[in-house]
């Protein structure tokens, strides 16, 4: 049985069609990734798991549970750990993971409340008031709160969203070691490069739509090869010969730098060759691997991947993807 089935959803705010016909199942035991640029409808498709907001259409079950018509049993089965910081400021940290213990009727839960806060660092806060944490510790409490009911099916949505490094880690070492127990882990980010490490496989929506759904590998192998990246000097643009090249070229304050597509070193020198012959300086360049942040561009940018598409305005991913959001 799948840990999340979804069947053609459909979801539409006004004039919007935030979600638009998304299947997906995911089994249980993955750990699985769902990217898309700001406005995709990951949230939105999140709040429809969780039993927050309602599909027009389609449905969802969890471990079999319809989200709306079994909406007890499937939310018993889900830990959804929300974008937004919600909380009660009169509580300690201890208190208001009892209650959520206490909305599933979990009695005597303390032993894993107290596994729970061990694991992410909040034992020395048990006794605080929610009010007087900072953001990233208000930001473990609310993973903390998903998980007292120890639920099968984990949902995070941007969990790491402005949060340290200290956090990531010991929140990643916590969620590994869950999944490896057998937990099935959803995850949404805008780090690429989180998702490409953590998640087994990835969907990738946009405009309310499915544009890819694969293994993390198949996806990495869409791309092989590295890219050269050049930052050429301010005023000069790069040679028509080379835009069959182009993986994504920067506008506005990248103006100037481009990623092009090379599968050996040996193609490095004619580029440089053709660079010269037409009077452009390079400023800065050097040569990557390809990785999830280029699959994620060449999918969301569609046609534009074997060429530059003179008329077409950046996309908006390409501002925030890789962490500057
Ligand atoms: N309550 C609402 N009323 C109207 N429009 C909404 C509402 N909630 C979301 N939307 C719109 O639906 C679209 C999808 O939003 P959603 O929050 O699901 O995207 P997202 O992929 O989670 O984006 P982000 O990466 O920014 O969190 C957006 O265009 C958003 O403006």
């Amino acid at each position: 049985m799948a840990a999340i089935q979804i069947t053609q959803v459909k979801k539409r705010y006004q004039s919007l069609q935030a979600l638009d016909g998304v299947s997906l199942s995911i089994e249980e035991g993955e750990f699985f990734g769902l990217l898309g640029p700001n406005g995709a409808g990951k949230t939105t498709l999140i709040s429809i798991i969780a039993g927050l907001n309602r599909a027009d259409s389609g449905n969802v079950t969890i471990h079999g549970h319809d989200v709306v018509s079994d909406y007890r049993a499937a939310r018993r089965k889900l830990g959804v750990v929300p974008q937004e910081l919600v909380f009660d400021p009169f509580f300690t940290v201890r208190e208001t993971l009892r209650l959520q213990s206490g909305y599933f009727g979990l009695k005597n839960n303390d032993k894993w409340i107290d596994e729970v806060m061990e694991n992410l660092d909040l034992t020395n806060k048990a006794d605080v008031n929610m009010r007087a944490l900072s953001g990233g510790m208000k930001r473990r409490v609310l993973v903390a709160q998903a998980l007292v009911h120890k639920p099968p099916v984990i949902v995070l949505d941007e969990p790491t969203a402005g949060v340290d490094v200290e956090l990531r880690q010991t929140l990643w070492k916590f969620i590994s070691r869950l999944n490896r127990e057998g937990h099935t882990v959803v995850l949404t980010t805008h780090y690429l490069e989180e998702a490409q490490e953590q998640c087994n496989r990835i969907a990738m929506l946009k405009l309310g739509k499915m544009v890819a759904l694969d293994t993390t590998a198949a996806l990495l192998k869409r791309i092989s090869g590295s890219q050269l990246l050049l930052n050429l000097m301010p005023g000069t643009s790069l040679p028509a010969a080379l835009h069959p090249l182009v993986l994504h070229a920067g506008s506005n304050g990248d103006a100037g730098k481009y990623a092009l597509r090379v599968t050996n070193y040996d193609e490095v020198e004619p580029i440089l060759a053709t660079l010269r012959q037409a009077n452009v300086r390079i400023e800065d360049m050097h040569l990557q691997q390809a990785d999830l942040e280029d699959v994620f561009l060449q999918v969301m940018d569609g046609e534009s991947v074997h060429g530059i598409n003179e008329s077409r305005q950046p996309s908006a991913n390409t501002r925030y993807i890789g962490g500057a959001k």
